[in-house]
């Protein structure tokens, strides 16, 4: 009987020697690629050249190896087809039956800061796709092993069955396209990105499994959490958890939610979310006034919320969250002294996030039944706005302050949003409701006599002056909004009746 072959070519030699010196005393026959063939022969293990087997060199500095009809054709023919085994016959082809090969590390390489061009184009792999992906479409006869932590369960079998299990290489074939796919993925988003084009004519991600989660956004939806390779640091994705219950998919939602308006504040901010809107958002000279204001905008509905906050903790800050019911903290980091405060609750989650790395600019991706929307970020701020002041009365500086508050904020809350802010602090927040005027009214309701003097922000304009006569008669006294309606004249006068500043950004904050 002849005896079983492998190929073995892999740029990460983790596991490699142990794998094929079992393989070897199983009675495999092994043949490698240069690097490969060194590491097995200086631990003892005996293998046969490529070139032995090909008759060819390695030429091209590598670039090819085991690009070659003797190693092709050892793979992709059918064992029980007559005529296939004549032209191996033909040609001297031996066949193979194991390909363990892992790729050029093109990913580490462009995760390089210094990477260059050229340096990123060499790691690119082709002859180690090529032969994973003819062993798994030939996985009726051939074991194709792409990842290190399937050497074990191989040689298992092996052992136990003489071979292994059909089972077992169609699901190493899938784990290989898998792989190859997502490799290709990387590749082909780095090159897309360097010729600028935005929204080619196929959308090829990549995401990398980080957990499984219990459950979905209900306990009966199932669910798992994917991190984009190379994703941008600032993001839940690649928080660094300190303590506390494993995340939940709502947890993920909402911390993903507070993060991006956090974002927002270069001065020391608070910002707490429930269900993905934010219920109070704070600054202030400190990061302990950020949250108390945070806290004090809405005392109710921070009970169980997400907090991210753009400032260490420290332990005045934490004594401040420790005394109510928090699902999770976010920051940059965690003093000692807070870390001690915090932990004391087994379940409070604290996570800290790179803020250094929030300027990364990531698409917007929502998937929709049958498809995907992407866009690019709404990372519009105050600074690029075209802000004209159409009323009579210009805000004074301190409207000016709430009102950029204000503003910051809508633009982060489901629409037709409304947010009214008053003395570092929102008072009112008005989400996802049908009509403007409607979230309007929440927003008033839940400020009560706060909203007197206070600032108005909506994320879009005014089709009519119903919300300007609602916000005049709780007491506010500026307001900003994009403008643009046909009806921003009848919008003004009533302002202008009421002596209400308002700004026009020129600029919509829609967030369904
Ligand atoms: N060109 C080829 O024919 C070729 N065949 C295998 N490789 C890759 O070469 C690497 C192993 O090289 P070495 O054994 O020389 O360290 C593996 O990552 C394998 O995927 C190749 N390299 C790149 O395409």
């Amino acid at each position: 009987m002849t005896r079983k072959r492998a190929i073995i070519s892999v740029s990460n030699k983790k596991g490699i020697v142990s794998f094929a010196r079992q393989l070897t005393e199983l009675g495999v026959e092994i043949i490698s690629t240069g690097g490969t063939k060194k590491v097995l022969e200086e631990h003892g293990i005996s293998v046969i050249g490529i070139s032995d087997v090909t008759g060819f060199p390695e030429i091209l500095d590598g670039r090819v190896k085991t690009l070659h009809p003797l190693i092709h054709g050892a793979l992709l023919a059918v064992r029980d087809d007559e005529k296939h085994q004549q032209q191996l016959a033909e040609h001297r082809i031996i066949p193979i039956d194991f390909v363990v090969v892992n790729l050029y590390p093109f990913q580490e390489t462009i995760a390089k800061d210094d990477v260059t061009f050229a340096d990123a184009i060499e790691n690119i792999d082709i002859g180690g796709p090529t032969m994973l992906r003819a062993a798994a479409k030939n996985h009726a006869y051939v074991t194709a092993i792409v990842d290190p932590a399937d050497y074990d369960l191989v040689l298992q079998q092996l052992k136990e069955h003489g071979s292994v299990l059909e089972e077992t290489r169609r699901k190493l074939a899938a784990k290989v396209f898998r792989h190859t796919a997502a490799y290709d993925a990387i590749i082909a988003e780095y090159l897309t990105k360097t010729v600028g084009e935005s929204y080619p004519e196929t959308w090829t991600m990549t995401f990398t499994k980080k957990q499984d989660l219990r459950y979905g956004e209900n306990p009966h939806q199932t669910a798992a959490f994917y991190e984009k390779p190379l994703g941008s640091r600032f993001s839940i994705a690649a928080a660094k958890q300190l303590h506390g219950k494993e995340l939940s998919y709502n947890n993920i939602n909402d911390a993903n939610a507070a993060l991006q308006i956090v974002k927002e504040f270069s001065e020391p901010a608070a910002v707490a979310v429930k269900h993905m809107n934010p219920c109070g958002v704070g600054v202030g000279s400190t990061i302990a006034e950020a949250f108390a204001k945070a806290h004090k905008a809405d005392p109710t509905s921070i009970f169980g919320g997400i907090i991210a906050l753009n400032r260490e903790v420290d332990e005045e800050t934490a004594l401040k969250m420790h005394e109510i019911f928090l699902e999770i903290i976010i920051a940059p980091s965690f003093s000692e002294e807070a870390l001690a405060v915090l932990t004391k609750k087994k379940n409070l989650r604290l996570l800290t996030v790179d803020f250094g790395a929030a300027k990364k600019k990531e698409s917007f991706v929502v998937s929709v039944e049958g498809g995907l929307l992407v866009q690019d970020q709404d990372d519009y701020t105050f600074e690029n706005a075209n802000i004209t002041i159409p009323t009579t009365r210009k805000p004074t500086e301190k409207e000016w302050e709430d009102l950029k508050l204000a503003w910051r904020v809508v633009k982060h809350v489901k629409s037709n949003a409304i947010v009214l802010a008053k003395d570092g602090m929102t008072i009112g927040v008005g989400a996802g409701q049908m009509n403007r005027v409607g979230a309007a009214k929440i927003a008033i309701e839940q400020a009560q006599d706060r909203a007197q003097g206070a600032a108005l922000a909506s994320d879009a304009f005014f089709p009519m002056d119903d919300t300007v006569e609602a916000a005049a008669k709780a007491g506010i006294t500026a307001i900003i909004q994009p403008g643009g309606s046909i009806r921003d004249e009848d919008s003004i006068k009533k302002a202008n009746e009421y002596g209400i500043a308002m700004v026009f950004t020129g600029v919509r904050h829609f967030k369904h």
